[in-house]
């Protein structure tokens, strides 16, 4: 069992709370934590105090208890290293407001290194020290966790949604798919703590100008095996995890806008679920629910809070009034941590353990033996005895295999890097550029040789044999770490310059030899020495290649430091347009979808508003056309009217004439009785009295000289229809034939008329007709030298008849075209014989014989 260490550090004032002429808050005393109390009330105390296992006072450099980086290491780093060595978990993390000093204690500048890099330099340091003893294999993983996603910083490219984080049933949650980099040297580990800090999201915000905008977590997996004391294997594995978060922080102190209050977000949801996480731990309350699983972080860093690990926090603060409440809540996270309490264990190796259990049970049955042999006993001593040495020689068996790998991949330097494998090697070498031999597949690396000449040329027995040279061709010396090139028989060069005398050679310098070979000169310790005073050589230093490379000044040194700082910044700048093209993507494909909608929507709109034009252009069409037709039928009625007033004209005169006719009738026919009379007189006739014109009446009987009653009127025609009167018998019987004939029509009209008794009616017509005749004869015969009587027909004028061969086709009837057209049922094809016309009604009839054909009707029609 152990309890979770804390440590609160505090900072110096940064710029800006110079500017605002803060004033500081805090004080330390010992382990104490000390904030000045700026919420009290009446009867609060000054200060508000908290006790914490360390309490780093970093605040003014010339204080005599100024806390630097290497006494912040040495009571918290060390004990890291130590842990990891005797073979448990270890975590320290840096908890604390954005722009506390969090990345300076963890990682630091380069010339003042934080925790990270000294921890693993240390480590480094005492796998040498106790090299002889044992073995050790080291990797490094190191990975942020940014807006809830996981990304690996040591790898060259990463899944857009992030790595996915899964949970060992026995290991524990881990990330899958995250790269892990052996590493043989603290020089390798430096690079890639390098790669990974510039792969990390950083942006600027009002509290920092290079805030960490996601968690990140350094994990080295150390595995270290040996023979201990009297010949008992050990093998354990530790985690390191060094963990720098992002700053806790408020929105508006930040000023955090867009990308930057997203971040926040997710950021405050992280430390949120670690400090629930850290109260659940702490209230110790045995059951209760601890909720790991709400943020990625927590669930990664899962044995590290309340698990097997020993862990550290460090809560690093500002002293700065302006951010008292950060620094109050900080300070209260801190001291919940206290009381957070772990299990570390040793993580041994299961066959290991099971062989030192085995090795304590065995020592215990021989102390039970004693002097006396006890069978039971000693069989159980002996078979524990010997699977303790199978299972020490299958140990150590894997072991050795183990280690000659190790050293295999040691002495070649050979090393994974993300998908790519280093060949790398930490003694000074030249590695083979073949630009001739576009063949060749392999890299050549050749070793000099230590505090000595290597000849190289094409002799046998050259150090370093190389066709097409000279045979001694030259030498390169090496003496107290510095390598000097000295041509022999051939061409050298060095960085592109002949060169005939003694040249000194530096990492990186490029050698040509002769006209097809060029090597490259590296030397591991001066790299890592340059890497570690923050150089990182140019292309234009590498061919300018000399010593002098090596002196850089302080000026040198600030430019590098700057350039770092631009390149950060245009990392930032980069990752804020990428982000905002992003969103602009984002938001032109949201305005695409809206105008493919719109689009949609106005095309509907179009077919429809095209069909309701179509169906209006059918409309106008139709309507057009009714408006012909309208028109047309306009002009016909014209006609006919034109045509009727003419027929009513013609009918008029017709009528005036048959008036004038029937008057010059009547006077004709009154001047005949009186002449007749006087005829009859004169042939002395008896007549009653007195001498009288007309009809006989009861009084005035009218007898012939037979004495029969003679009368000139037919006795059915003697009296008017009205019975007021008597009326000649030739009007009479025009009479009854008008009557008749508009009987003909009225029955014509009715579409359901009886045939039969139509036929009947024009039976009695014709018999009308005749008698008429006949009468007309008769009285023609009666009067000679009277005026000629015409007959009917030849006093009408008749209108231009056409018939419609066509009509009388379809219907078995036709039509006349004047505008008193009548329909002619087939009865009266039968019947009619001639052409009359029905004054009363104004309409016309044409009569058909029986036998005329359509043809012949067509020709009648004329
Ligand atoms: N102990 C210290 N001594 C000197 N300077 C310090 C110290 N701690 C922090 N600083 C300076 O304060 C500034 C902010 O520190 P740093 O970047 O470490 O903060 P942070 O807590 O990591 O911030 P963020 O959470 O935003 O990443 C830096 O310029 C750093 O150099």
């Amino acid at each position: 069992m152990a309890s979770v260490k804390v440590a609160v550090r505090v900072r110096p004032f940064n710029q800006r709370e110079l500017d605002m002429g803060a004033k500081a808050v805090i004080r330390m005393d010992g382990k104490k934590t000390r904030i000045v109390n700026l919420s009290k009330t009446a009867g609060d105390v000054g200060f508000k105090d908290f006790t914490f296992d360390h309490s780093y006072w970093s605040f003014e450099p010339s204080d005599p208890d100024f806390a630097t980086q290497e006494q912040v290491f040495e009571e918290l780093g060390t004990e890291v290293v130590a842990s990891a060595f005797e073979g448990y978990n270890a975590c320290l993390f840096a908890y604390g407001q954005t722009g506390s000093g969090k990345t300076f204690t963890m990682t630091g500048p380069p010339d003042d290194p934080g925790l990270i890099p000294r921890i693993c330099e240390a480590m480094f340091g005492k796998m040498q020290e106790e090299q002889e003893d044992k073995n050790y294999r080291v990797d490094v993983s190191y990975l942020e966790i940014y807006n809830e996603k996981v990304r690996d910083l040591l790898a060259s490219s990463n899944p857009s949604g992030g790595l996915r984080v899964r949970e060992h049933p026995r290991q524990g949650p881990y990330v899958s798919d995250l790269s892990h980099h052996l590493v043989t040297c603290y020089d390798h580990v430096a690079q890639l703590m390098e790669r990974g800090n510039r792969a990390r999201c950083t942006a600027a915000t009002n509290m920092n100008d290079t805030s960490s905008r996601s968690h990140a977590i350094f994990t080295l997996t150390f595995r270290q095996a040996g023979l201990g004391a009297e010949g008992l294997p050990c093998e354990t594995t530790s985690k390191v995890h060094l963990v720098d978060l992002a700053g806790s922080e408020r929105a508006d102190a930040t000023g955090a806008t867009g990308q930057r209050l997203k971040e926040g977000a997710h950021i405050n949801k992280s430390l949120v679920t670690l400090g629930s996480v850290i109260s659940a731990l702490a209230e110790k309350r045995v059951g209760s629910f601890v909720p790991y699983r709400d943020a990625v972080l927590t669930w990664l860093l899962k044995d590290s809070l309340g698990g097997n690990s020993k862990t550290i926090m460090v809560a690093a603060i500002s002293p700065a009034d302006c951010n008292y409440s950060e620094t109050l809540s900080t300070l209260r996270y801190a001291n919940r941590a206290k009381n957070i309490v772990n299990q570390p264990t040793v993580n041994e190796d299961p066959n290991v353990r099971l062989i030192r259990e085995l090795r304590e049970e065995i020592y215990k049955l021989r102390g039970l033996l004693g002097e006396e042999t006890q069978p039971k006993v000693l069989a159980e001593l002996q078979q524990k005895e010997a699977k303790e040495k199978s299972l020490t020689a299958e140990w150590a068996e894997k072991w050795r295999e183990t280690q000659a790998i190790l050293r295999e991949q040691q002495a070649l330097g050979l090393r994974k890097a993300g998908r790519g494998v280093v060949l790398d090697s930490d003694r000074p070498h030249l590695v083979a550029i073949d630009q001739d031999d576009r063949l060749s597949t392999g890299v050549t690396l050749y070793h000099l040789n230590r505090n000595g000449d290597t000849v190289i040329g094409a002799a046998e027995g050259s150090d370093i044999v190389l066709p097409g040279l000279e045979p001694h061709h030259c030498i390169v010396t090496l003496k107290d770490g510095i390598a000097v090139l000295t041509p022999k028989n051939g061409y050298c060069s060095v960085d592109g310059l002949a060169t005939e005398t003694s040249s000194r050679i530096s990492q990186g310098s490029l050698i040509g030899l002769g006209r097809a070979h060029v090597l490259r000169y590296n030397d591991p310790a001066e790299a890592a020495q340059l890497r570690k005073e923050g150089r990182v050589m140019s292309r234009s230093s590498l061919f300018g290649g000399s010593t002098s490379d090596l002196n850089l000044n302080v000026e040198e040194r600030e430019l590098e430091t700057e350039r770092r700082r631009l390149a950060r910044e245009y990392e930032e700048r980069k990752r804020q347009l990428d982000e905002e093209r992003r969103r602009l993507e984002e938001r032109q494909r949201e305005a695409e979808e809206q105008l493919r909608l719109r689009e949609e929507k106005l095309e509907e709109q179009r077919r429809r508003i095209e069909n309701k034009k179509e169906e209006e252009l059918e409309k106008r069409e139709e309507l057009q056309e009714l408006e012909k037709r309208v028109v047309e039928r306009l002009a016909t009625l014209q006609e006919r009217q034109k045509r009727v007033a003419e027929l009513d004209a013609q009918l008029e005169a017709a009528r005036e004439e048959v008036e004038t006719a029937r008057l010059a009738l009547k006077e004709r026919t009154e001047a005949e009785l009186q002449a007749m009379h006087k005829r009859r007189a004169s042939l002395s006739l008896a007549l009653n009295g007195r001498g009288r014109l007309g009809p006989p009446s009861s009084d005035d009987s009218f007898h012939t000289a037979t004495d029969q009653p003679q009368t000139l009127w037919p006795p059915d025609s003697a009296l008017s229809d009205s019975g007021l009167g008597l009326a000649s018998p030739g009007e009479a019987l025009a009479r009854k034939v008008a009557q008749q004939k508009e009987k003909i029509l009225t029955a014509l009209e009715d579409e359901n008329c009886d045939k039969e008794a139509l036929n009947d009616h024009i039976a009695h017509l014709q018999e009308l007709q005749r008698e008429q005749i006949r009468l007309e004869t008769k009285m023609n015969g009666n009067f000679k030298g009277g005026p000629a009587r015409r007959p009917l027909e030849a006093e009408v004028d008749e209108p231009p008849i056409t018939v419609r061969a066509n009509a009388f086709r379809r219907h078995s009837a036709f039509e006349l075209s004047s505008p008193n057209r009548m329909p002619l049922t087939p009865v009266m094809f039968s019947s009619v014989t001639s052409l009359d016309r029905v004054t009363p009604l104004g309409r016309s009839l044409v009569y058909c014989s029986p036998l005329l054909s359509p043809a012949s009707c067509s020709e009648f029609s004329s």
